[in-house]
């Protein structure tokens, strides 16, 4: 064998990087790998697209044409969406290929039967980039922090709404306008609301959870909040009180199971992750052993994401040259249950417009006190409609509490709006 071929399935954002650095980074990748590696088709949709980075591979549209080409060894899926990737994965996996793919959906989803298939034809299939982009964090996981019992994962995974919240907290600009420059810059999923609803997220955490606690954990088991509802008031408000709000994402295992959610939340300016902006992400891990971890880098963009792809597709290569594969497929042997998240206390950030007349404050206070909702400050703001906005932070209450609380204040005649109710990490708080 004088070079390893591979093929890629797409050329869009992801796509155009790999290229990139196989092109550029051609002379060290072949040192690393002992030979060349060289991209001999991509398949994309349109082969008339104009495209911004020359390549001397055949752009193809049948899938046939990849399956069927004896010489390639590699797979690389960088196109995206459920259907037709989950099923081009599996018949490469079963047409003895290595796999490489970037796709979260896929994994998040179809991992039990793609490792399956890999295992059965004793090939490899990689997906670092599947979570945190260019952030080594897939790796580490299975590799690295092997040794472990992890407890706990916590971090920023989707780079497009910390680039949104970045932008409206920095610069004050519109929640539509910074969506828009996120998709300028290809941090975007082709569906967006995959990152503004929190699913892109969802889907990462329940990849990084099923690797860390050895357990098979899908979408249906992560408690989803996204950042549709998050104002620039809210973000100020935030400030002023010494909060920065991100998109969290989170993972924990104890006796009673295991908890894995993704939802805004404040946190103090100054937690380690509340200075992680723009596309940038942030993931802390806890191990028994080593204590805590962070990994952080570029979750998103068109090199630092093809940066993990290819890092995948030198492994894979450097497994063909040396005669091995499959070495580190499935780690999800157990079942656990998972514990909900109305059963999480932590503190709350409320914002409400309620009448401005005396004992309004007093009533309000018993309706929380009633469902055993303390609260740890009050700030009156501006008049809004006639109306007084309000400010509470909670002490550590439940989520299920909490929405009963909320559910008494929504029914009584002083309150005229329920503005936000947002959940705060602060230890501080309790
Ligand atoms: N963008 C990012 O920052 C990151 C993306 N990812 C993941 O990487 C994957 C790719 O993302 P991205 O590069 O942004 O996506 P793009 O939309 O930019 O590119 C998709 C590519 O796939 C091709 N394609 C799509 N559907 C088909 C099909 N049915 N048949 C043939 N070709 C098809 C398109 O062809 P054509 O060019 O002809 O239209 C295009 O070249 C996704 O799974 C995404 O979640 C992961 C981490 C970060
Ligand atoms: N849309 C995703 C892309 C990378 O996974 C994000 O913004 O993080
Ligand atoms: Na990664």
């Amino acid at each position: 064998m004088s070079v390893i071929n591979i093929a890629l399935l797409g050329m869009g954002t992801v796509g155009t990087g790999v290229v990139k650095i196989l092109t550029n980074n051609a002379h060290n990748i072949s040192q690393k790998v002992g030979i060349p590696v060289v991209i001999k088709k991509i398949l994309v949709r349109n082969l008339t697209k104009a495209r911004t980075v020359t390549t001397e591979a055949e752009l193809v549209t049948n899938m046939e044409e990849i399956l069927n080409d004896p010489d390639i060894s590699i797979v690389v899926e960088i196109m995206g969406g459920e259907i037709p990737s989950k099923d081009y994965m599996l018949a490469a996996l079963k047409a003895g290929k290595h796999v490489v793919t970037a796709n979260k959906d896929v994994v998040s989803k179809y991992g039990r039967e793609l490792f399956e298939a890999a295992e059965a034809s004793q090939v490899d299939f990689l997906f670092e980039a599947s979570v945190g982009g260019g952030i080594p964090i897939i790796r580490p996981l299975k590799q690295c922090l092997a040794a472990n019992q992890i407890t706990e994962i916590m971090g920023i995974v989707n780079g497009t709404t910390n680039y949104m919240l970045t932008k409206m907290s920095n610069e004050k600009l519109d929640y539509a306008d910074v969506l828009a420059e996120a998709q300028a810059k290809g941090y975007a999923e082709s569906d967006p609301t995959a990152d503004v609803g929190g699913f892109d997220a969802a889907r990462k955490i329940a990849i990084l959870a099923s690797i860390a606690f050895g357990v098979r954990i899908t979408l249906d088991d992560v408690s989803i909040e996204g950042i549709t509802n998050i104002s620039i008031q809210d973000i100020e408000y935030a400030k002023e009180l010494g909060f920065i709000i991100k998109l969290l994402a989170i993972a924990k295992q104890n006796e009673q199971g295991i908890n894995v959610r993704v939802h805004p939340a404040l946190l103090p300016a100054s937690h380690p992750l509340a200075s992680v902006n723009d596309v940038y992400n942030a993931i802390f891990v806890k191990g028994d052993a080593v204590g805590e971890t962070m990994f952080y880098g570029r979750g998103a963009g068109e090199l630092p994401t093809a940066s993990a792809v290819v890092a995948d597709i030198i492994d894979v290569a450097r497994d063909i040259r040396h005669h091995v594969s499959s070495r580190i497929l499935c780690t999800c042997f157990d079942q656990k249950p998972i514990y909900p998240v109305n059963k999480i206390e932590s503190p709350y950030y409320i914002r409400l417009l309620v009448e401005d007349k005396p004992g309004v404050l007093a009533a309000i206070a018993g309706a929380f006190g009633a469902q055993q909702v303390s609260l740890h400050s009050v700030i009156q703001k501006r008049k809004v409609e006639g109306s007084t906005e309000l400010v509470l932070i909670t002490y550590r209450v439940s989520d299920e509490n909490i929405r009963l609380a909320m559910s008494t204040l929504l029914g009584m005649s002083v309150v005229s709006k329920l503005g936000s109710v947002i959940r705060v990490e602060a230890e501080q708080i309790s």
